[in-house]
């Protein structure tokens, strides 16, 4: 077994769904800001324990999609189910608390504060003690938060950046920056872990690591993993499924051998008009 994972207890939760069964539905969904139709009937769904990407050129509405999925936008139309449950208006929070966990395309950390406490903040929903008991750093409070640092040590050690735990996020680089933004989403244990361009502006070395911790989250953690990424080398290596979005719509979804020999989604890629 590997060294670095072999403490790691952190774990997606029992949803009591099996691998390979549905977990996330989203029905014929559409999005419009204005006159502008992000999102336009749009149906696919995640599978328990697979690594799903969501591709397409820019402005094919991935980051609107992932929105939809958390809670952050509210489609005009359209159903999302998790784990059988139908919502219409979940707020972020509730996604969060539900297990679905998120990072950024443009890296959204704490920079004034350390890896360590960056982390740490990924805990808030678990905690349970109330803030009067946090506060007085006693009892129940402090064996929470002793609990909580263990956890946060966990991740700390199987994302490998013991190095940097004291490091205020805002001067590490981007590379490292990006870790420490999966760190604090896993710090959430999510059973559904969103992606916003997890490699974007990483050089080669930082991607590979980049992708064998996605790969280990997946493996390791039990962790349902969507994701948006430019790459794509890295998107049909890593990935189960991929689905594509080109101008809002759907036009292509099936393991990445499919999706290449797609002749719309080349089209698409290379800019043929519609
Ligand atoms: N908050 C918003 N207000 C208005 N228009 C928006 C908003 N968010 C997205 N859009 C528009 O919706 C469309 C889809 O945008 P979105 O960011 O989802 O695409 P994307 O595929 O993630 O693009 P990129 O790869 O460039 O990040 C674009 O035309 C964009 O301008």
């Amino acid at each position: 077994m590997n060294a670095r994972i072999k403490h790691v207890e952190l774990r997606a939760g029992d949803d009591g769904l099996a691998p390979g069964e549905v977990m996330l539905k989203v029905e014929n969904v559409s999005l419009s800001f204005g006159g502008v139709k992000a999102i336009s009937d749009i149906s696919f769904d995640i599978r328990k324990g697979e690594i799903r990407a969501i591709i397409g050129p820019n402005g094919a509405g991935k980051t609107s999609m992932l929105n939809v999925i958390n809670g952050f936008y509210h489609p005009q139309e359209g159903v999302i189910t998790f784990r059988g449950e139908g919502r219409s208006r979940m707020q972020p929070h509730q996604a969060a608390a539900s297990g679905i966990a998120r990072t950024f395309q443009n890296v959204a950390l704490f920079k004034g504060m350390s890896t360590l406490d960056n982390i740490m903040s990924g805990r808030t929903l678990k905690m349970h003690k109330n803030f009067f008991w946090q506060m007085l750093h006693v009892g129940p409070a402090r064996n929470e938060e002793i609990e909580h640092r263990l956890k946060v040590e966990e991740i700390i050690d199987f994302l490998e950046i013991q190095h940097i735990r004291k490091t205020p996020v805002g001067k590490l680089p981007y590379g490292l920056q990006k870790r420490v933004e999966l760190g604090r989403a896993l710090a959430m244990e999510p059973d559904l872990l969103l992606l916003d361009e997890p490699m974007a502006g990483m050089n080669l070395e930082e991607k590979e690591d980049m992708s064998r911790f996605i790969l280990d989250v997946n493996n390791q953690m039990g962790t349902t993993i969507a994701l948006i990424e430019h790459d794509m080398g890295v998107v049909m290596d890593i990935s189960d499924r991929v689905v594509v979005l080109d101008y809002g719509r759907k036009i292509g979804d099936g393991p990445p051998d499919e999706v290449k020999n797609n002749q719309d989604v080349i089209d698409a890629y290379l800019g043929v008009s519609h």
